[in-house]
């Protein structure tokens, strides 16, 4: 088992750092920048080494060398600039992921591909269409990311053990993101029982917009990325099927067909085994729409 992570930048290095933690496998980065995925494997195999993880962290500019991975991250592609649309954004990111999706269908068309470029959800959908896999063989990461978020703020407004929280976010992971105060609790306990209605309206909307607050403040999301693309790969892995949300291909599941947005979803060792449909409330159901709405319009621009 290899782990290859396609883009060596901040959070593809992020990840491979994070697999490497957790010992999941040797790990293989790669990026288009000569010396940049070299530069990365040797710092993370310090860390590594310090740490006692026997997995081992290799550089290449070479995309034959993910031949024989089982897991393939694709983080390739830039991140959005001020003045950027959205759409600009789409653009470049959409020539990027179809090159690197043609070259992961050359050489490890039997990976299971996480996609974490953005924007996320048409990103996993181009990335599918290219490879040509089965669709529960590739899935975005973005909702894990919006949960790991939605927990620090539940954190935040009721002081009790980041352990006790579970909690999920659904959706488009973008504008449309749908954090689920509902399906929230602490120790089993709903979380409404925990915290006011003005509190979890605070709660649902400081999620929405923390990622641009990190942006603007540092550039760019790079630890939790990592960490949240890890803990996917940790759950196949050891299939352990974790209860996750992930950007998956729905087939009819939430009424919704021939598209990639963010579901709750077992992951285990077969990748996407089951999608978890949730029965939403009137508005919950209306933010789930618009972001399907809006997933729909950027596939229109995608190049398949
Ligand atoms: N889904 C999420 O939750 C989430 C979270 C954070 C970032 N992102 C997205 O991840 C992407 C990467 O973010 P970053 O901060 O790591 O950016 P970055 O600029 O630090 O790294 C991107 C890397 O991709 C490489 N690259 C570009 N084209 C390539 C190609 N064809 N083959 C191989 N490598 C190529 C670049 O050389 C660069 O090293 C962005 O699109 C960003 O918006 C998504």
């Amino acid at each position: 088992m290899t782990i290859t992570v396609i883009g060596s930048g901040k959070v593809g290095a992020s990840a491979a750092l994070n697999c490497g933690l957790r010992e999941l496998d040797d790990v293989l980065l790669l990026d288009i920048v000569q010396g940049l995925p070299q530069g990365e494997a040797m710092d993370i195999n310090h860390q590594l080494s310090e740490r006692g993880s026997d997995s081992v962290a290799r550089g290449s500019n070479n995309y034959e060398d993910m031949r024989g991975s089982d897991y393939v991250v694709l983080v390739a592609g830039v991140g959005r600039k001020p003045g950027m649309t959205r759409m600009d954004l789409l653009k470049i990111n959409a020539g990027i992921v179809k090159d690197v999706a043609s070259k992961i269908a050359t050489y490890a068309k039997d990976a299971t591909v996480i996609v974490v470029t953005n924007p996320l959800d048409p990103m996993t959908y181009l990335a599918l269409k290219t490879i040509g896999a089965q669709k529960s063989k590739v899935m975005g990461m973005g909702g894990m990311l919006d949960l790991s978020r939605f927990k620090s703020y539940i954190q935040e407004a009721t002081g009790v053990s980041r352990d006790s929280i579970q909690a999920m976010v659904i959706s488009e992971h973008g504008e449309n993101m749908l954090p689920l105060t509902r399906f929230s609790s602490l120790g089993g306990i709903p979380l409404h029982d925990f915290i006011t209605k003005e509190q979890a309206t605070d709660i649902f909307e400081k999620t929405k917009k923390v990622a641009a607050e990190v942006i603007a403040l540092k550039g760019a999301t790079v630890y939790a990325p990592g960490n949240a693309v890890a803990t996917m790969i940790e759950s196949m892995a050891k299939d352990k099927k974790m209860v996750i949300p992930v950007s998956a291909y729905l087939d009819g599941q939430y009424g919704v067909s021939d598209l990639c947005i963010g579901v709750p979803a077992v992951i285990g060792a077969g990748g996407v085994e089951k999608i978890v449909e949730l029965k939403l409330d009137s508005f919950e159901q209306g933010v789930f729409d618009k972001g399907v709405a809006s997933v729909r319009e950027a596939i229109k621009a995608l190049p398949l």
